[in-house]
């Protein structure tokens, strides 16, 4: 998983700022990862903690007012970072594509689902309409739409819940991105069809070699599908490294708490407690370690020093003044 060539996308500090009558809140802080060919990451995190700004400030989706910044953000090895707004364009969707927990709001109500993918593939791909059409019947077939050449005509209303997302997923991939951000596809859906767009997504990256930012708050989920997990708090980073390692042996208490607050039967980890306290809001974010006022294992640095995200073992990188040790979730109970 070393060297560039291996990597589908390379993000170094990146850095979303808001303005405000409160003064300026970096809402992501100081955000690096790497994501390779065919991975999937988890993005984990409670409600508010920057998942979303964060993979918007890489589509450039972001509203004007939040400021971006970044030291290198990096497709397939390419510098985008100091691209512009209209040299960016045309790699949104066609390198990297997104999917939304909402699919409704993102597909064209009066438009046939078949013709919203075709157009996708003639604009990105510059196919003829014949063969956009069929191509946009196989990727229906693809994502597992039962009788595609039929269901092609419909309109995303005609589609269930679970169906409309897996039309989603068919315009996102009609571009033929190597990279798809989705971002809680599945947090709408009942459990049954959570599973099946779960396998689907599975089974893209095992066929397309489809790399993968998961986002979600669900670490149940996250057990499932993913290779590795980044944790975020407030805006940081606090943790990450590879699944097994996250969630059997979490050095964040921050992490360790997500993981206690988990079912057994989706971590294999004893239900032990939630976190108490709430996730800092608007204008009041801690100095030092910005999860010290609920942590539990927090001394007097926390409150003045930010821990750096240092390496912990091999492949795992956490920030904290006072990481957990090698116990199975030991310092949790
Ligand atoms: N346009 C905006 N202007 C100012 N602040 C914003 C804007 N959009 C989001 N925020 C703030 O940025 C923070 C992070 O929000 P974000 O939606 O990324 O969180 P999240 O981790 O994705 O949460 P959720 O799981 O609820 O989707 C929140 O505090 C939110 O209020």
């Amino acid at each position: 998983m070393s060297g560039a060539g291996s990597h589908a996308l390379e993000v170094e500090g990146l850095t979303v700022t808001a303005s405000g009558p409160l003064g300026e809140r970096r809402i992501v802080d100081d955000l690096s990862f790497q994501l390779a060919r065919g991975e999937i990451l988890g993005l984990v995190g409670e409600s508010g903690s920057g998942k979303t700004v964060a993979c918007r400030a890489l589509m450039r989706l972001l509203p004007p007012a939040l400021a971006v910044s970044a030291d290198a953000i990096r497709l397939k090895g390419r510098e985008v970072a100091n691209l512009s707004d209209a040299q960016f364009a045309p790699l949104r969707g066609r390198e990297i594509g997104m999917v939304f927990q909402n699919p409704a709001s993102h597909l064209d109500p009066v438009m046939r689902i078949g013709e919203q993918i075709a157009e996708t593939v003639r604009l990105t791909r510059g196919l003829g309409r014949r063969d956009a059409r069929l191509e946009s019947v196989e990727l229906l077939r693809q994502v597992g739409i039962p009788d595609p050449e039929q269901r092609a005509g419909a309109f995303p209303h005609e589609f269930s819940g679970g169906m409309r997302q897996r039309a989603m997923i068919a315009v996102a991939l009609a571009s033929d991105p190597d990279i798809l951000i989705a971002d809680e596809p599945t947090t709408a859906l009942d459990v049954t069809v959570q599973a099946q767009i779960l396998r689907l997504l599975l089974d893209l990256r095992d066929r397309r070699g489809l790399a993968i930012v998961f986002i979600t708050h669900d670490l149940g989920v996250v057990s499932q599908l993913c290779d590795r997990i980044a944790v975020l708090y407030a805006g940081r980073l606090c943790e990450i490294g590879p699944k097994r390692d996250i969630l059997m042996r979490p050095r964040h208490p921050y992490t360790a708490g997500l993981v206690a607050c988990q079912p057994a039967q989706s971590t294999g980890a004893r239900r032990l407690r939630t976190i108490e306290g709430q996730p800092p809001g608007a204008g009041e974010m801690p100095s030092g370690c910005r999860f010290h006022p609920r942590c539990p294992r927090a001394g007097e640095d926390c409150g003045t020093r930010q821990p750096p995200l240092v390496a912990m073992g091999a492949e795992r990188r956490a920030a904290c003044h006072h990481p957990l040790g090698h116990g199975i979730l030991e310092g949790t109970a």
